[in-house]
């Protein structure tokens, strides 16, 4: 994985243009997200850990939002069912690119890998094939919030007996002063790992417009709408949280 550090945001750029996955982005990414989201390391791990679990013979496991496909090596590490294969879509060209040569470069270090088929592609119009793990791992928030549910209920749809979508989003609070705690104390997080006020600030004009984050609360309802049985918080930082739902 890259180790070019994350300076996007260090010089006062202006006009701060709305966030996208784009080339600079990627250059950085593996950089940017252990710096931005409080726990990433151990969520990423750990869902190939709880993936392992749900894991049926000759079924599916996705990685939707795949950037460069930490989730699915996570998966590759951890899941031993038979004949399971990867499915891992992300609609950014310059990530599912990236992506590729990092799973090229697993491939050729360990033997007995899952195979594993990247697609470039929105996951709003993916065909899903009979799935037992469904990983989306801080992408729902980048999808419109008026077709969140009927992405969710596609994906229940797909997910067989016994298996299960693991869901790892930014939370927004309902209370106004928890809301705003939390955000302080994130912001703490993210001085803490060398971000400067400024990259902070224009980080956050960023992602403003193209990342609208929900409460726990609207996740749980949302879920239930979409025909989940339950749904199960197994991991919380900060803003930051990982559910587990199951079909
Ligand atoms: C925060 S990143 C995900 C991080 C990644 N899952 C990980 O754990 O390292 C969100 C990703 O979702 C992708 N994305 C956003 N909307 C999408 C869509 N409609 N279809 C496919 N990918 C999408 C973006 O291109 C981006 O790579
Ligand atoms: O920087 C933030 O505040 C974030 O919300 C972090 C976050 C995310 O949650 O996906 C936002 C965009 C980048 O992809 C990396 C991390």
């Amino acid at each position: 994985m890259s180790k070019e550090p994350d300076r996007l945001f260090a010089q006062p750029l202006g006009q701060v243009p709305d966030f996208a996955f784009n080339e600079d982005v990627v250059r950085v990414f593996p950089d940017m997200i252990k710096r931005s989201v409080p726990g990433y390391p151990t969520i990423v791990e750990n869902l190939g850990v709880l993936a392992a679990q749900f894991a049926q013979p000759n079924t599916a496991l996705y990685d939707l939002g795949s950037s460069l496909g930490a989730v699915t090596q996570a998966l590759r590490r951890h899941v031993r069912s038979d004949g399971c294969r990867v499915i891992a879509i992300d609609n950014s060209a310059a990530m599912v690119e990236r992506c590729r040569q990092y799973l090229n470069a697993q491939d050729s270090m360990f033997q007995e890998l899952l195979p594993v088929e990247v697609i470039e592609g929105d996951i709003l119009a993916l065909e899903f094939q009979p799935a037992s793990v469904v990983a989306m791992n801080f992408t729902l928030q980048f999808i419109a919030p008026e077709q969140r549910l009927e992405l969710l209920t596609r994906i229940r749809q797909a997910l067989l007996p016994g298996g299960a979508l693991i869901l790892s989003e930014k939370l927004r609070f309902e209370d106004a002063d928890e809301h705003a705690l939390l955000t302080d104390l994130h912001v703490a997080f993210k001085r803490a790992n060398g971000y400067s006020e400024l990259e902070i600030a224009q980080k956050r004009s960023a992602i403003e417009n193209v990342m609208k984050p929900d409460s726990l609360e609207e996740h749980r309802q949302r879920l239930l709408a979409a025909g989940f049985s339950k749904v199960l918080p197994w991991f919380q930082c900060l803003n930051f949280a990982s559910l587990i739902a199951l079909p």
